[in-house]
């Protein structure tokens, strides 16, 4: 008897959910299968009921939702021996698409069902992950703005993107340590990424891949309002790789440091804001270290 339960953000997406023990028991004979399913209440919820079922020796637990519940579900199975399901019914839903995992909700519970699965990389900031990407710089503005605000999906981030032109300052007195070198940068965009998806079919990062054993980054700095408007509007004809001064590499470890003694970094890690109170941040890839139904 294998045991699948499901994490579901009712939230995620257009909040339309369908995913009920009910809906599943379709799919799902009850001779083969233990389903349970959860709901997160808030913030932080879909962490603690993946924690949860980790300890009721769950075979797989699937994340309903996008990038900000996958984040949270599969924060809590790193380092077990569980499976990773993902149902995309976020907005944006990036590193599903990069999964190939389909958005219809029938075809992605058709696919748990095959039992497939693909190791793949994550990202580790910290003391915690990221599986498709974090950012420092206008991106984790933007996210801030977008979470603040009450309008989601696609035309809250295109109103948090305005508002973030007009108010966004370059970060200052940053030091990056990359490949045994030290350099100074006031940032415009510093965007780390597992995933060669950011979502909505946007993508910034088209080389990297989830299997590479490597995180691919791109920096842009000293960026005036001309600059920005040029940037968003080659990312939206997926041309984002040909503005001038941008530096993409592709890495194992990076490292942040703040010269001004304490500092409160606004980053975003899969779409979620969170402020890190550290002088430091300590970018690595993890590779293959977590298994996924595929
Ligand atoms: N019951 C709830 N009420 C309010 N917020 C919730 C609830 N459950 C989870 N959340 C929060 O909802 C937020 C959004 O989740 P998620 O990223 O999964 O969906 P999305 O934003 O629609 O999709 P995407 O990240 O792909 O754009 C997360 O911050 C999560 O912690």
């Amino acid at each position: 008897m294998k045991k699948v339960h499901f994490v579901v953000n009712p939230k995620a997406g257009k909040g339309k959910s369908k995913i009920s023990e009910e809906y599943l028991l379709r799919f799902f004979n009850k001779y083969n299968y233990k389903i349970v399913v959860k709901y997160s209440n808030y913030k932080g919820h879909a962490k603690f009921l993946a924690k949860e079922s980790v300890v009721e020796k769950a075979d797989i637990i699937v994340a309903c939702g996008g990038d900000g519940t996958i984040n949270e579900v599969a924060s809590a199975i790193v380092n077990s021996h569980i499976i990773l399901g993902i149902v995309p019914i976020g907005s944006g839903n990036g590193l599903a698409s990069n999964l190939n995992i389909p958005n219809d909700t029938n075809k992605a519970i058709a696919l748990i069902k095959k039992n497939k699965t693909s190791r793949i990389d994550i990202g580790k900031v910290n003391d915690s992950y990221f599986f498709s990407n974090m950012g420092i710089g206008f991106d984790a503005a933007v996210i801030n703005s977008y979470h603040l605000g009450n309008r989601h999906q696609l035309l809250g981030y295109l109103k948090s993107t305005v508002k973030t032109f007009f108010n966004f300052k370059p970060l200052q007195d940053i030091t990056l340590e990359l490949a045994g070198k030290t350099k100074n940068i006031n940032p415009f965009l510093f965007f780390i990424s597992n995933s060669n998806m950011l979502g909505y079919n946007v993508s910034l990062t088209r080389k990297a891949s989830l299997q590479d054993g490597l995180l691919d980054i791109v920096l842009i700095e000293h960026a005036n309002k001309l600059k920005i408007l040029w940037f968003a509007f080659l990312l939206f004809i997926g041309q984002s790789q040909i503005i001038k001064g941008l530096t993409y590499k592709q890495v194992k470890t990076l490292k942040l440091h703040c010269k001004n003694g304490s500092y409160k970094w606004l980053i975003q890690q899969d779409g979620e804001p969170l402020v890190v109170e550290k002088n430091e941040i300590d970018v690595e890839v993890l590779p293959n270290a977590l298994e996924v139904l595929v």
